[in-house]
């Protein structure tokens, strides 16, 4: 069915799913689910076979007043929660999560394109952090501090929760993105309108009755979808909301740091990035190069390349430059296309068609520019928007692929001379999201991890997003961190009591 078949959408006036395994879709609004709104609706669409999936409804002002009053009252009244009871709450919402990966997991596939086993593995990763985040829920520790002035008892500083968040969350991680805000948030206390991506609503929407279902009070998290600016703009200047924090792009974090700033709200931002990668001499040839192009073309293909910290420049000695990029395009070449929901798939398509578009932008300025394609560049002829893994080397700096996140299956291959210089390069951009480094050399480690200037740096391995670990980054890339102690801190005031004598 394609989407000009209205005929088997909303049968008497409701709203109705279009596949079997995917929801109806609904905004949680002061307690109450709703499957329409003022704001109109849009269609959400299998991003796999462009097929229609359902009909989301969209908030209007009224919603959004509705939802942010609601997120004050849900805010009193969960700020009272024990932390003991709250850590008691988080975690059986992060089982019901576990309980209900395979169906969660299908839907977030149909919505957002990634293959099944990467959405199980996103989903049941969610349940960690959300366990995590519970445990930091006892311990938001304060300190007592000896008074200096006659007359005082005591100081105690505290962290009490900043109140009612407005947080955004972007479709390439649509449960866990909205696990990290939503986990922090109530672990700390607050209450949270949350806002996902048009485009993978379902994912949220299901992460967010895993938590009501385990006892987080209906007022406390309100879902809504509807035009992304008028929702933020609206949210953010509501005197409800206390905090703002997004997950998307440079532009968007930008944007709405301003908005938030113009009101004096805490603000936390987790931007975009454009991870490089350097491959020392001594892990460029022989075994050291089959583990570090196995690595690469694994993370660089993961999520068809729409991972904030996926590796995009490498770094290679000029010597070994031909063999490396032949061989990791010969790679890439084999990667097998299709529908995340095929076993055999091992990239999906993009998630929606705007990314192919700007794929294009990219590869056309690249080679309009000079630099090789060694592979990929195009759109694959058959339905869903699927785009071939793509290499380039040797791109001029000026071109947009080095300075601007593709944020989609594109690698860029360059050649460097001395080890200063690849550092060099590496830092050039203004970003620092992840950044990785393969060498065998202890010393060389320590080198690059501290020279690499970049919030998580992975050396020898891609794996820097673990549920305990802070995760953020520096320059442009972000303010704040998300997951672990540090994660928890964000959603917190500092308030200090003194108490004196009284007589
Ligand atoms: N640092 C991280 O943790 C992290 C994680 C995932 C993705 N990202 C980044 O997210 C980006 C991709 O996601 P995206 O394209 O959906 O991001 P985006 O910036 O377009 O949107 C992010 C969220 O903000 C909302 N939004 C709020 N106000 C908006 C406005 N005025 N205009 C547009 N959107 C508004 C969007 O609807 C969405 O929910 C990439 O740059 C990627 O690197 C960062
Ligand atoms: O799956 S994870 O490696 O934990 C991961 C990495 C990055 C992001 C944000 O794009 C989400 C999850």
């Amino acid at each position: 069915m394609r989407i000009s078949d209205h005929a088997l959408w909303g049968v008497g006036g409701t709203v109705r799913s279009m596949t079997s395994s995917y929801p109806t879709l609904s905004l949680h609004v002061a307690g109450h689910w709703l499957t329409q709104a003022s704001g109109g609706e849009r269609v959400v669409i299998n991003p796999a076979t462009e097929e229609p999936l359902a009909r989301l409804p969209l908030a209007g002002p009224a919603e959004l007043a509705a939802a942010a009053e609601s997120a004050q009252r849900g805010f009193e009244q969960w700020r009272r929660v024990r932390p003991h009871d709250r850590y008691v709450t988080l975690r059986r919402a992060a089982e019901l999560l576990r309980q209900r990966a395979d169906e969660i997991a299908t839907v977030l596939t149909l919505e957002q394109g990634k293959p099944l086993a990467e959405a199980k593995r996103e989903v049941t990763l969610s349940a960690d952090i959300i366990d995590v985040q519970a445990e930091e829920a006892k311990r938001l520790y304060g300190r007592g501090v000896a008074p200096r002035v006659d007359g005082i008892l005591s100081h105690t500083v505290t962290r009490v929760p900043v109140g009612p968040v407005a947080a955004f969350t972007p479709w390439n991680f649509p449960v866990n993105l909205p696990s990290r805000k939503l986990g922090s948030a109530l672990a700390a206390g607050c209450s949270v309108v949350i806002k996902p991506a048009e485009e993978t609503p379902a994912s949220c929407m299901l992460l967010v009755r895993c938590f009501l279902d385990a006892g987080v009070p209906p007022d406390a998290i309100n879902m809504v979808c509807g035009d992304p600016a008028q929702v933020s703009s609206f949210l953010i200047e509501r005197p409800e909301i206390a905090k703002v924090s997004v997950t998307g792009s440079v532009a968007v974090g930008k944007l709405l740091g301003e908005q938030a700033a113009r009101h004096v709200k805490r603000f936390t931002g987790e931007l975009g990035g454009h991870a490089p990668v350097i491959v020392a001499e001594d892990m460029a040839e022989g075994a050291g190069l089959d583990f570090v192009l196995k690595q690469s073309v694994t993370a660089k293909y993961r999520n068809a390349g729409q991972v904030c910290a996926s590796p995009i420049r490498f770094y290679v000695p000029r010597a070994q430059l031909a063999v490396f990029s032949e061989r990791f395009a010969a790679a890439a070449q084999k990667l097998q296309l299709g529908s995340g929901l095929d076993a055999a798939t091992q990239m999906g398509p993009l998630s929606h068609a705007r990314r192919i578009d700007d794929m294009e932008r990219f590869v056309d300025d690249a080679v309009g520019q000079g630099a090789r394609l060694l592979t990929g560049g195009h759109r694959v002829a058959r339905p869903g928007f699927f785009f071939e893994p793509t290499v380039f080397a040797e791109a001029p700096a000026s071109t947009r692929l080095m300075q601007q996140e593709p944020f989609g299956p594109i690698a860029v291959i360059q050649p460097y001379d001395t080890l200063d210089a690849a550092i060099e390069q590496a830092n050039a951009l203004p970003y620092g999201l992840g950044a990785y480094a393969f060498t065998r050399d202890l010393h060389t480690a320590h080198r690059l991890g501290e020279a690499i200037e970049a919030g998580m740096v992975g050396i020898n391995h891609f794996g820097v997003s673990q549920p305990e670990l802070p995760f953020g980054g520096i320059r442009e890339s972000g303010i704040g961190h998300e997951q672990g102690p540090e994660g928890i801190t964000h959603y917190t005031e500092i308030k200090t009591i003194t108490v004196g004598r009284p007589f």
